[in-house]
Protein backbone atom coordinates (compact mmCIF):
# COMPACT_ATOMS: atom_id res chain seq x y z
CA UNK A 1 0.00 0.00 0.00
CA UNK A 2 1.59 3.68 -1.21
CA UNK A 3 1.55 6.27 1.38
CA UNK A 4 2.58 8.86 -0.89
CA UNK A 5 -1.00 10.17 -2.47
CA UNK A 6 -1.17 13.81 -4.34
CA UNK A 7 -3.09 15.53 -1.44
CA UNK A 8 -3.40 14.51 2.25
CA UNK A 9 -6.44 15.75 4.03
CA UNK A 10 -6.71 15.85 8.17
CA UNK A 11 -10.06 16.12 9.22
CA UNK A 12 -13.35 14.30 7.57
CA UNK A 13 -16.01 16.82 8.71
CA UNK A 14 -18.30 18.29 6.03
CA UNK A 15 -15.28 20.22 4.95
CA UNK A 16 -12.63 17.35 5.22
CA UNK A 17 -14.58 15.42 2.51
CA UNK A 18 -15.54 17.92 0.18
CA UNK A 19 -11.63 18.54 -0.56
CA UNK A 20 -11.00 15.17 -0.98
CA UNK A 21 -14.15 14.57 -3.60
CA UNK A 22 -13.27 17.81 -5.11
CA UNK A 23 -9.17 16.97 -5.49
CA UNK A 24 -9.85 13.52 -7.13
CA UNK A 25 -12.40 14.88 -9.57
CA UNK A 26 -9.73 17.15 -10.59
CA UNK A 27 -8.03 14.28 -11.10
CA UNK A 28 -5.53 13.92 -7.95
CA UNK A 29 -5.59 11.02 -5.70
CA UNK A 30 -6.11 11.80 -1.81
CA UNK A 31 -6.20 10.33 1.65
CA UNK A 32 -8.04 11.61 4.58
CA UNK A 33 -7.59 11.03 7.88
CA UNK A 34 -10.10 10.54 10.16
CA UNK A 35 -9.59 10.54 14.28
CA UNK A 36 -12.82 9.86 15.51
CA UNK A 37 -16.26 9.30 13.52
CA UNK A 38 -16.30 10.42 8.90
CA UNK A 39 -18.90 13.35 8.99
CA UNK A 40 -17.25 15.45 12.11
CA UNK A 41 -18.97 17.16 14.37
CA UNK A 42 -21.82 18.07 11.59
CA UNK A 43 -22.90 15.22 11.22
CA UNK A 44 -23.39 13.72 15.23
CA UNK A 45 -23.03 16.50 17.80
CA UNK A 46 -23.76 19.71 15.78
CA UNK A 47 -25.97 20.78 12.92
CA UNK A 48 -27.57 17.47 12.66
CA UNK A 49 -28.83 16.52 15.82
CA UNK A 50 -30.03 19.76 17.08
CA UNK A 51 -32.10 20.33 14.18
CA UNK A 52 -33.24 17.07 14.72
CA UNK A 53 -34.38 17.60 18.01
CA UNK A 54 -35.79 21.39 17.10
CA UNK A 55 -38.30 20.29 14.82
CA UNK A 56 -40.99 18.67 16.69
CA UNK A 57 -40.36 22.00 18.86
CA UNK A 58 -40.61 24.27 16.04
CA UNK A 59 -43.55 22.58 14.46
CA UNK A 60 -45.54 23.07 17.70
CA UNK A 61 -45.26 27.00 17.72
CA UNK A 62 -46.31 27.02 14.14
CA UNK A 63 -49.64 24.90 15.27
CA UNK A 64 -50.44 26.85 18.10
CA UNK A 65 -50.56 29.87 15.70
CA UNK A 66 -53.43 28.72 13.66
CA UNK A 67 -56.46 28.49 14.92
CA UNK A 68 -58.54 25.45 14.63
CA UNK A 69 -55.81 23.28 15.61
CA UNK A 70 -53.91 21.73 18.53
CA UNK A 71 -51.21 19.54 19.33
CA UNK A 72 -50.95 17.12 21.54
CA UNK A 73 -47.60 16.58 23.99
CA UNK A 74 -44.83 16.27 22.30
CA UNK A 75 -43.45 12.22 22.72
CA UNK A 76 -39.73 13.52 23.79
CA UNK A 77 -38.44 9.23 23.71
CA UNK A 78 -40.11 9.37 19.58
CA UNK A 79 -37.78 12.45 19.09
CA UNK A 80 -34.84 11.21 20.46
CA UNK A 81 -35.47 8.23 19.03
CA UNK A 82 -35.48 9.69 15.35
CA UNK A 83 -32.85 12.14 16.73
CA UNK A 84 -30.50 8.74 16.90
CA UNK A 85 -30.96 7.83 13.86
CA UNK A 86 -30.50 11.23 12.10
CA UNK A 87 -27.11 10.56 13.46
CA UNK A 88 -27.15 6.92 12.22
CA UNK A 89 -26.45 5.98 15.96
CA UNK A 90 -23.03 7.37 16.09
CA UNK A 91 -21.60 4.62 13.55
CA UNK A 92 -20.38 6.20 9.99
CA UNK A 93 -19.67 3.14 8.26
CA UNK A 94 -22.10 5.23 5.62
CA UNK A 95 -19.88 8.27 5.39
CA UNK A 96 -16.86 5.73 5.41
CA UNK A 97 -18.49 3.95 2.52
CA UNK A 98 -19.48 7.68 0.85
CA UNK A 99 -15.09 8.43 0.97
CA UNK A 100 -14.04 4.97 -0.44
CA UNK A 101 -16.47 5.53 -3.39
CA UNK A 102 -15.05 9.36 -4.10
CA UNK A 103 -12.54 7.25 -4.44
CA UNK A 104 -10.06 7.93 -1.28
CA UNK A 105 -8.21 6.37 0.88
CA UNK A 106 -9.71 6.34 4.41
CA UNK A 107 -7.01 6.07 7.20
CA UNK A 108 -8.40 6.56 10.34
CA UNK A 109 -6.24 7.82 13.42
CA UNK A 110 -5.45 10.55 14.78
CA UNK A 111 -2.66 13.16 12.42
CA UNK A 112 0.08 15.25 13.13
CA UNK A 113 1.92 17.37 10.86
CA UNK A 114 5.54 15.91 10.59
CA UNK A 115 7.05 18.75 9.18
CA UNK A 116 6.77 19.57 5.20
CA UNK A 117 4.21 17.47 2.95
CA UNK A 118 4.62 14.50 6.04
CA UNK A 119 1.37 13.98 8.86
CA UNK A 120 1.61 10.99 10.84
CA UNK A 121 -1.10 8.74 11.36
CA UNK A 122 -1.18 7.41 15.21
CA UNK A 123 -4.07 4.30 14.79
CA UNK A 124 -5.69 2.89 18.29
CA UNK A 125 -3.28 0.13 18.44
CA UNK A 126 -0.51 2.96 19.13
CA UNK A 127 0.92 2.05 15.58
CA UNK A 128 1.72 5.34 13.20
CA UNK A 129 1.92 5.28 9.82
CA UNK A 130 3.58 8.27 7.92
CA UNK A 131 1.20 9.58 5.17
CA UNK A 132 3.27 12.00 2.18
CA UNK A 133 2.10 14.50 0.13
CA UNK A 134 3.07 15.35 -3.32
CA UNK A 135 1.51 18.28 -3.67
CA UNK A 136 -0.55 19.85 -0.45
CA UNK A 137 -1.74 18.91 2.97
CA UNK A 138 -5.11 19.99 3.78
CA UNK A 139 -6.27 20.65 7.72
CA UNK A 140 -10.22 20.43 8.20
CA UNK A 141 -9.86 19.37 12.11
CA UNK A 142 -12.68 21.68 13.07
CA UNK A 143 -13.49 23.35 16.17
CA UNK A 144 -14.37 22.34 19.87
CA UNK A 145 -16.25 23.79 22.40
CA UNK A 146 -14.73 26.44 24.81
CA UNK A 147 -15.17 26.08 28.38
CA UNK A 148 -14.32 29.50 29.85
CA UNK A 149 -11.69 29.28 33.19
CA UNK A 150 -14.72 29.75 35.72
CA UNK A 151 -13.94 28.70 39.47
CA UNK A 152 -15.59 25.08 39.58
CA UNK A 153 -16.58 25.21 36.04
CA UNK A 154 -14.58 22.01 34.60
CA UNK A 155 -14.88 20.59 38.19
CA UNK A 156 -18.87 20.46 37.28
CA UNK A 157 -18.22 18.04 34.54
CA UNK A 158 -20.88 20.48 32.59
CA UNK A 159 -22.71 19.66 29.07
CA UNK A 160 -21.04 21.06 26.00
CA UNK A 161 -22.74 20.91 22.41
CA UNK A 162 -21.63 16.91 22.64
CA UNK A 163 -23.43 16.32 25.75
CA UNK A 164 -26.82 17.97 24.73
CA UNK A 165 -26.87 17.18 21.15
CA UNK A 166 -26.86 12.87 22.04
CA UNK A 167 -28.77 13.18 25.58
CA UNK A 168 -30.75 10.35 26.11
CA UNK A 169 -32.68 12.25 28.38
CA UNK A 170 -33.90 15.80 29.32
CA UNK A 171 -33.06 17.26 32.48
CA UNK A 172 -35.86 19.26 34.19
CA UNK A 173 -33.81 22.02 35.31
CA UNK A 174 -31.38 23.39 32.24
CA UNK A 175 -28.85 26.35 32.97
CA UNK A 176 -27.26 27.02 29.75
CA UNK A 177 -24.38 29.16 29.65
CA UNK A 178 -23.89 31.68 26.61
CA UNK A 179 -26.09 33.61 25.21
CA UNK A 180 -25.22 32.69 21.29
CA UNK A 181 -26.67 30.37 18.29
CA UNK A 182 -25.78 26.85 20.35
CA UNK A 183 -26.84 28.64 23.22
CA UNK A 184 -30.47 29.79 22.16
CA UNK A 185 -31.23 26.37 19.86
CA UNK A 186 -30.36 24.27 22.45
CA UNK A 187 -32.34 26.15 25.44
CA UNK A 188 -35.21 26.32 23.12
CA UNK A 189 -35.04 22.55 22.27
CA UNK A 190 -34.50 21.21 25.71
CA UNK A 191 -37.00 22.78 26.99
CA UNK A 192 -39.74 22.20 23.92
CA UNK A 193 -38.68 18.63 24.95
CA UNK A 194 -39.26 18.88 28.79
CA UNK A 195 -36.81 20.95 30.26
CA UNK A 196 -39.59 22.78 32.31
CA UNK A 197 -37.11 25.18 34.07
CA UNK A 198 -34.70 26.26 31.36
CA UNK A 199 -32.65 29.25 32.26
CA UNK A 200 -30.19 31.21 30.09
CA UNK A 201 -27.53 33.10 31.68
CA UNK A 202 -25.60 35.74 29.12
CA UNK A 203 -23.72 38.38 29.66
CA UNK A 204 -24.63 40.61 26.89
CA UNK A 205 -28.07 39.95 25.21
CA UNK A 206 -29.00 36.69 23.04
CA UNK A 207 -27.46 36.71 19.40
CA UNK A 208 -25.29 39.99 20.24
CA UNK A 209 -23.36 39.15 16.61
CA UNK A 210 -26.62 40.19 14.46
CA UNK A 211 -29.07 42.81 14.69
CA UNK A 212 -29.94 44.07 17.85
CA UNK A 213 -34.08 42.95 17.06
CA UNK A 214 -33.06 39.61 16.66
CA UNK A 215 -32.07 38.85 19.87
CA UNK A 216 -35.02 40.92 21.39
CA UNK A 217 -37.40 39.23 19.36
CA UNK A 218 -36.26 35.48 20.19
CA UNK A 219 -36.11 36.94 24.17
CA UNK A 220 -39.42 37.67 24.00
CA UNK A 221 -40.76 34.59 22.42
CA UNK A 222 -38.39 32.56 25.09
CA UNK A 223 -40.29 34.64 27.73
CA UNK A 224 -43.57 34.10 26.75
CA UNK A 225 -42.52 30.24 26.03
CA UNK A 226 -41.22 30.14 30.13
CA UNK A 227 -37.97 30.03 29.39
CA UNK A 228 -35.81 32.49 31.56
CA UNK A 229 -33.15 34.80 30.36
CA UNK A 230 -31.05 36.68 32.37
CA UNK A 231 -28.91 38.89 30.43
CA UNK A 232 -26.18 41.37 31.37
CA UNK A 233 -24.96 38.54 34.37
CA UNK A 234 -20.83 37.06 34.35
CA UNK A 235 -20.79 33.26 36.00
CA UNK A 236 -18.44 33.92 39.44
CA UNK A 237 -18.52 30.09 40.18
CA UNK A 238 -19.86 26.84 40.16
CA UNK A 239 -20.66 24.07 42.09
CA UNK A 240 -21.79 20.57 41.92
CA UNK A 241 -20.48 18.56 45.52
CA UNK A 242 -21.98 15.40 44.09
CA UNK A 243 -21.04 13.91 40.56
CA UNK A 244 -24.49 13.98 38.85
CA UNK A 245 -25.91 15.41 41.19
CA UNK A 246 -27.62 19.47 41.12
CA UNK A 247 -25.55 21.91 39.72
CA UNK A 248 -25.17 25.44 41.68
CA UNK A 249 -24.18 28.65 39.19
CA UNK A 250 -23.09 31.41 41.30
CA UNK A 251 -23.98 34.77 39.21
CA UNK A 252 -22.21 38.30 39.50
CA UNK A 253 -26.18 39.97 40.28
CA UNK A 254 -29.14 38.19 41.97
CA UNK A 255 -29.75 34.64 43.13
CA UNK A 256 -28.05 32.09 42.33
CA UNK A 257 -29.26 29.45 39.67
CA UNK A 258 -29.60 25.39 40.61
CA UNK A 259 -30.13 23.01 37.98
CA UNK A 260 -30.17 19.45 37.12
CA UNK A 261 -27.46 20.00 33.90
CA UNK A 262 -25.64 23.33 33.00
CA UNK A 263 -24.89 23.55 29.07
CA UNK A 264 -21.64 25.41 28.47
CA UNK A 265 -22.17 27.24 24.98
CA UNK A 266 -19.96 29.84 24.98
CA UNK A 267 -18.11 29.84 21.42
CA UNK A 268 -15.46 26.66 19.78
CA UNK A 269 -11.82 26.91 20.03
CA UNK A 270 -9.83 24.97 16.58
CA UNK A 271 -8.73 22.42 17.03
CA UNK A 272 -5.06 22.46 16.47
CA UNK A 273 -3.74 21.92 20.04
CA UNK A 274 -2.45 18.47 19.18
CA UNK A 275 -1.66 18.86 15.11
CA UNK A 276 1.81 18.84 14.79
CA UNK A 277 1.47 22.56 14.12
CA UNK A 278 5.03 23.35 15.45
CA UNK A 279 6.24 21.34 13.01
CA UNK A 280 5.94 23.51 10.53
CA UNK A 281 6.46 27.17 12.24
CA UNK A 282 2.77 27.36 13.47
CA UNK A 283 1.69 27.54 16.50
CA UNK A 284 -0.91 25.31 18.58
CA UNK A 285 -3.63 25.82 19.77
CA UNK A 286 -4.69 28.45 17.56
CA UNK A 287 -6.51 28.74 13.95
CA UNK A 288 -4.50 28.44 10.66
CA UNK A 289 -5.38 31.33 8.78
CA UNK A 290 -5.58 31.24 5.12
CA UNK A 291 -5.59 33.61 2.10
CA UNK A 292 -8.56 33.36 -0.33
CA UNK A 293 -6.97 29.89 -2.15
CA UNK A 294 -7.41 28.54 1.36
CA UNK A 295 -3.54 28.06 1.88
CA UNK A 296 -1.88 29.14 5.01
CA UNK A 297 -0.38 32.06 4.87
CA UNK A 298 2.31 31.49 7.40
CA UNK A 299 3.84 28.65 6.08
CA UNK A 300 6.49 28.75 2.70
CA UNK A 301 6.25 26.94 -0.19
CA UNK A 302 2.45 26.71 -0.76
CA UNK A 303 1.56 23.22 0.38
CA UNK A 304 -0.15 23.75 3.08
CA UNK A 305 -4.06 24.89 3.34
CA UNK A 306 -6.81 24.85 5.82
CA UNK A 307 -10.17 24.95 5.38
CA UNK A 308 -13.62 25.17 7.56
CA UNK A 309 -13.81 25.83 11.15
CA UNK A 310 -10.09 25.62 11.45
CA UNK A 311 -9.62 28.58 9.77
CA UNK A 312 -11.51 30.85 11.71
CA UNK A 313 -13.58 32.57 8.89
CA UNK A 314 -16.82 31.39 9.47
CA UNK A 315 -18.15 28.76 11.71
CA UNK A 316 -20.53 27.35 9.32
CA UNK A 317 -21.14 23.69 7.57
CA UNK A 318 -22.32 25.24 4.82
CA UNK A 319 -18.97 28.27 4.35
CA UNK A 320 -16.99 25.05 5.18
CA UNK A 321 -17.92 22.79 2.28
CA UNK A 322 -17.93 25.82 0.56
CA UNK A 323 -14.02 27.05 0.93
CA UNK A 324 -13.57 23.22 0.54
CA UNK A 325 -15.09 23.27 -3.36
CA UNK A 326 -12.61 26.24 -3.69
CA UNK A 327 -9.47 24.38 -1.99
CA UNK A 328 -9.92 21.08 -3.96
CA UNK A 329 -10.35 22.87 -7.13
CA UNK A 330 -7.50 25.19 -6.72
CA UNK A 331 -4.76 22.61 -5.22
CA UNK A 332 -5.83 20.32 -8.82
CA UNK A 333 -5.35 23.65 -10.92
CA UNK A 334 -2.02 24.25 -9.32
CA UNK A 335 -1.16 20.27 -9.18
CA UNK A 336 -1.50 20.82 -13.32
CA UNK A 337 0.57 23.70 -13.15
CA UNK A 338 -3.14 25.43 -14.92
CA UNK A 339 -4.32 28.74 -14.27
CA UNK A 340 -4.96 28.97 -10.49
CA UNK A 341 -6.71 32.37 -10.62
CA UNK A 342 -9.83 31.50 -12.00
CA UNK A 343 -13.39 33.37 -9.96
CA UNK A 344 -13.96 29.63 -9.15
CA UNK A 345 -10.42 29.59 -7.58
CA UNK A 346 -11.03 32.16 -4.57
CA UNK A 347 -13.25 32.28 -1.90
CA UNK A 348 -15.15 35.16 -2.33
CA UNK A 349 -18.19 34.52 -0.59
CA UNK A 350 -16.68 34.79 3.40
CA UNK A 351 -16.30 38.32 2.32
CA UNK A 352 -19.67 39.57 2.18
CA UNK A 353 -20.28 38.07 5.47
CA UNK A 354 -21.57 34.32 5.54
CA UNK A 355 -25.74 33.40 5.20
CA UNK A 356 -26.59 31.68 8.83
CA UNK A 357 -30.50 30.47 9.78
CA UNK A 358 -30.74 30.44 13.75
CA UNK A 359 -33.41 27.80 13.89
CA UNK A 360 -35.37 29.53 16.88
CA UNK A 361 -38.90 30.65 17.27
CA UNK A 362 -39.25 33.32 15.98
CA UNK A 363 -35.99 32.00 13.45
CA UNK A 364 -33.59 34.27 12.79
CA UNK A 365 -31.32 34.17 9.58
CA UNK A 366 -29.15 37.00 8.10
CA UNK A 367 -26.28 37.51 5.38
CA UNK A 368 -23.91 40.29 4.87
CA UNK A 369 -23.03 43.02 7.28
CA UNK A 370 -25.23 44.67 9.91
CA UNK A 371 -25.75 47.90 10.33
CA UNK A 372 -23.38 48.35 12.98
CA UNK A 373 -20.49 46.42 11.04
CA UNK A 374 -21.43 48.64 7.77
CA UNK A 375 -20.70 51.89 9.48
CA UNK A 376 -17.78 50.82 10.81
CA UNK A 377 -16.57 49.15 7.87
CA UNK A 378 -17.15 53.09 6.44
CA UNK A 379 -20.20 51.95 3.95
CA UNK A 380 -22.40 55.63 3.62
CA UNK A 381 -25.03 53.35 5.25
CA UNK A 382 -28.68 53.48 4.68
CA UNK A 383 -31.36 51.47 6.15
CA UNK A 384 -35.08 50.07 5.69
CA UNK A 385 -36.62 48.08 8.49
CA UNK A 386 -39.91 46.51 8.05
CA UNK A 387 -42.33 44.94 10.25
CA UNK A 388 -43.51 41.54 9.09
CA UNK A 389 -46.24 40.93 10.75
CA UNK A 390 -48.01 43.43 8.07
CA UNK A 391 -47.24 41.48 4.91
CA UNK A 392 -50.79 39.02 3.78
CA UNK A 393 -48.38 36.19 3.66
CA UNK A 394 -47.19 36.33 6.68
CA UNK A 395 -50.61 37.16 8.63
CA UNK A 396 -52.12 33.73 6.73
CA UNK A 397 -49.01 32.11 8.78
CA UNK A 398 -50.78 32.07 11.64
CA UNK A 399 -52.11 34.77 14.47
CA UNK A 400 -49.97 37.22 15.97
CA UNK A 401 -46.82 36.52 13.76
CA UNK A 402 -44.30 38.27 14.42
CA UNK A 403 -41.22 39.75 12.55
CA UNK A 404 -38.79 42.01 11.50
CA UNK A 405 -37.06 42.64 8.17
CA UNK A 406 -33.77 44.73 8.08
CA UNK A 407 -32.16 45.70 4.61
CA UNK A 408 -28.56 47.61 4.78
CA UNK A 409 -27.71 49.36 1.89
CA UNK A 410 -24.56 51.12 0.20
CA UNK A 411 -26.24 54.54 -0.62
CA UNK A 412 -23.08 55.03 -3.03
CA UNK A 413 -23.40 51.65 -5.08
CA UNK A 414 -27.51 51.19 -4.21
CA UNK A 415 -27.02 47.64 -3.77
CA UNK A 416 -27.50 45.96 -0.70
CA UNK A 417 -24.88 44.93 2.24
CA UNK A 418 -27.07 43.23 4.45
CA UNK A 419 -30.17 41.83 5.14
CA UNK A 420 -31.87 40.04 8.53
CA UNK A 421 -35.24 38.24 8.83
CA UNK A 422 -36.40 37.46 12.14
CA UNK A 423 -40.20 35.63 12.48
CA UNK A 424 -41.23 32.24 11.73
CA UNK A 425 -39.73 30.03 9.10
CA UNK A 426 -38.03 33.01 7.72
CA UNK A 427 -35.22 30.61 6.99
CA UNK A 428 -36.33 29.87 3.66
CA UNK A 429 -35.95 33.48 2.43
CA UNK A 430 -32.42 33.92 2.86
CA UNK A 431 -31.54 32.45 -0.26
CA UNK A 432 -32.96 35.40 -2.14
CA UNK A 433 -31.22 37.98 -0.06
CA UNK A 434 -27.68 35.77 -0.36
CA UNK A 435 -28.03 36.31 -3.91
CA UNK A 436 -29.03 39.94 -3.84
CA UNK A 437 -25.86 40.41 -1.55
CA UNK A 438 -23.51 38.52 -3.18
CA UNK A 439 -24.16 39.04 -6.78
CA UNK A 440 -24.94 42.83 -5.48
CA UNK A 441 -27.96 43.25 -7.87
CA UNK A 442 -28.62 47.15 -8.33
CA UNK A 443 -31.53 47.68 -6.24
CA UNK A 444 -33.59 49.48 -9.46
CA UNK A 445 -33.00 45.71 -10.96
CA UNK A 446 -34.16 44.17 -7.85
CA UNK A 447 -37.53 46.30 -8.10
CA UNK A 448 -38.01 43.76 -11.18
CA UNK A 449 -38.36 40.65 -9.22
CA UNK A 450 -41.83 40.56 -8.33
CA UNK A 451 -42.19 37.99 -5.03
CA UNK A 452 -45.50 35.85 -5.37
CA UNK A 453 -49.20 36.85 -3.54
CA UNK A 454 -49.24 35.73 -0.85
CA UNK A 455 -45.86 34.88 0.15
CA UNK A 456 -44.05 36.28 3.11
CA UNK A 457 -41.42 37.29 0.22
CA UNK A 458 -43.59 40.12 -0.58
CA UNK A 459 -41.69 41.37 2.32
CA UNK A 460 -38.88 42.31 0.14
CA UNK A 461 -41.19 44.56 -1.67
CA UNK A 462 -41.74 46.76 1.48
CA UNK A 463 -38.47 47.29 1.90
CA UNK A 464 -37.84 48.01 -1.41
CA UNK A 465 -40.90 50.65 -1.33
CA UNK A 466 -39.54 51.74 1.92
CA UNK A 467 -36.14 52.64 0.57
CA UNK A 468 -38.09 54.88 -2.10
CA UNK A 469 -38.68 52.58 -4.90
C1 LIG B 1 -24.58 22.58 18.38
C2 LIG B 1 -24.10 23.08 17.04
C3 LIG B 1 -25.01 23.25 16.02
C4 LIG B 1 -24.58 23.70 14.78
N1 LIG B 1 -25.53 23.90 13.81
C5 LIG B 1 -25.14 24.35 12.60
C6 LIG B 1 -26.10 24.55 11.57
O1 LIG B 1 -27.30 24.35 11.75
N2 LIG B 1 -25.66 24.98 10.36
C7 LIG B 1 -24.33 25.22 10.12
O2 LIG B 1 -24.00 25.61 9.00
N3 LIG B 1 -23.41 25.05 11.08
C8 LIG B 1 -23.78 24.61 12.31
N4 LIG B 1 -22.83 24.41 13.28
C9 LIG B 1 -21.41 24.61 12.94
C10 LIG B 1 -20.87 23.36 12.21
O3 LIG B 1 -21.06 22.21 13.01
C11 LIG B 1 -19.39 23.53 11.91
O4 LIG B 1 -19.16 24.76 11.25
C12 LIG B 1 -18.90 22.39 11.03
O5 LIG B 1 -19.04 21.15 11.67
C13 LIG B 1 -17.43 22.60 10.65
O6 LIG B 1 -17.03 21.59 9.77
P1 LIG B 1 -15.50 21.15 9.69
O7 LIG B 1 -15.43 20.08 8.66
O8 LIG B 1 -14.65 22.33 9.59
O9 LIG B 1 -15.17 20.52 11.13
P2 LIG B 1 -15.82 19.34 11.96
O10 LIG B 1 -17.21 19.07 11.59
O11 LIG B 1 -15.51 19.67 13.39
O12 LIG B 1 -14.98 18.06 11.54
C14 LIG B 1 -13.61 17.96 11.85
C15 LIG B 1 -13.22 16.50 11.85
O13 LIG B 1 -11.81 16.41 12.01
C16 LIG B 1 -11.51 15.35 12.91
N5 LIG B 1 -10.20 15.64 13.51
C17 LIG B 1 -9.87 16.68 14.29
N6 LIG B 1 -8.55 16.63 14.59
C18 LIG B 1 -8.05 15.54 13.97
C19 LIG B 1 -6.76 14.98 13.87
N7 LIG B 1 -5.70 15.55 14.45
N8 LIG B 1 -6.61 13.85 13.15
C20 LIG B 1 -7.66 13.26 12.52
N9 LIG B 1 -8.90 13.77 12.56
C21 LIG B 1 -9.09 14.90 13.27
C22 LIG B 1 -12.65 15.37 13.92
O14 LIG B 1 -12.77 14.10 14.57
C23 LIG B 1 -13.83 15.70 13.01
O15 LIG B 1 -14.43 14.53 12.52
C24 LIG B 1 -23.21 23.97 14.54
C25 LIG B 1 -22.29 23.80 15.57
C26 LIG B 1 -22.72 23.36 16.81
C27 LIG B 1 -21.71 23.17 17.90
N1 LIG C 1 -27.81 27.39 13.10
C1 LIG C 1 -26.51 27.61 12.93
O1 LIG C 1 -26.06 28.06 11.90
C2 LIG C 1 -25.57 27.31 14.06
C3 LIG C 1 -26.02 26.69 15.20
C4 LIG C 1 -25.13 26.47 16.22
C5 LIG C 1 -23.80 26.85 16.08
N2 LIG C 1 -23.39 27.43 14.96
C6 LIG C 1 -22.00 27.88 14.82
O2 LIG C 1 -21.23 27.44 15.90
C7 LIG C 1 -20.47 28.50 16.42
C8 LIG C 1 -20.40 28.37 17.91
O3 LIG C 1 -21.65 28.71 18.53
P1 LIG C 1 -21.69 29.29 19.98
O4 LIG C 1 -23.10 29.63 20.30
O5 LIG C 1 -20.93 28.40 20.88
O6 LIG C 1 -20.81 30.60 19.85
P2 LIG C 1 -21.25 32.13 19.63
O7 LIG C 1 -20.01 32.84 19.34
O8 LIG C 1 -22.41 32.26 18.71
O9 LIG C 1 -21.80 32.59 21.05
C9 LIG C 1 -21.00 32.53 22.17
C10 LIG C 1 -21.75 33.17 23.34
O10 LIG C 1 -21.03 32.94 24.54
C11 LIG C 1 -20.79 34.17 25.19
N3 LIG C 1 -19.50 34.03 25.88
C12 LIG C 1 -18.28 33.88 25.29
N4 LIG C 1 -17.34 33.75 26.25
C13 LIG C 1 -17.99 33.80 27.45
C14 LIG C 1 -17.57 33.73 28.80
N5 LIG C 1 -16.29 33.59 29.11
N6 LIG C 1 -18.52 33.83 29.76
C15 LIG C 1 -19.83 33.98 29.43
N7 LIG C 1 -20.28 34.06 28.18
C16 LIG C 1 -19.36 33.98 27.20
C17 LIG C 1 -20.82 35.22 24.10
O11 LIG C 1 -21.12 36.48 24.63
C18 LIG C 1 -21.93 34.67 23.22
O12 LIG C 1 -23.19 35.00 23.71
C19 LIG C 1 -21.13 29.78 15.97
O13 LIG C 1 -20.14 30.71 15.59
C20 LIG C 1 -21.99 29.39 14.80
O14 LIG C 1 -21.41 29.83 13.61
C21 LIG C 1 -24.25 27.67 13.95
Amino acid sequence: MSDEFDVVVVGAGPAGENVADRAVKGGLTVAIVEGHLAGGECSYWACVPSKALLRPVDLVAEVSRVPGLTMGPIDTAAVLARRDEAVSHLDDTGQVEWIRGVPAEFVRGHGRLDGPKRVAVTARDGSVRTLTARHAVVLATGSAAAVPPVPGLAEASPWTSHEVTVTGSVPARLAVLGGGVVACEMAQAMHGLGAAETTVLARGGLLGRMEPFAGELVAASFAEAGITVRTGVRVTGVERPRPGGPVTVHLSEGPPVEADELLVATGRRPATGDLGLETVGLEAGKIVEVDDSMRATAVGDGWLYAVGDVNGRALLTHMGKYQARVCGDVIAARAKGGPDDLPALRDTADAYGAPQVVFTDPQVCSVGRTEAEARAAGFEVRVVEYDMGKVTGAYLQGEGYRGRAKAVVDERRRVLLGVTFAGPAVGELLHAATIAVTAEVPLERLWHAVPSFPTVSEVWLRLLEGYGL
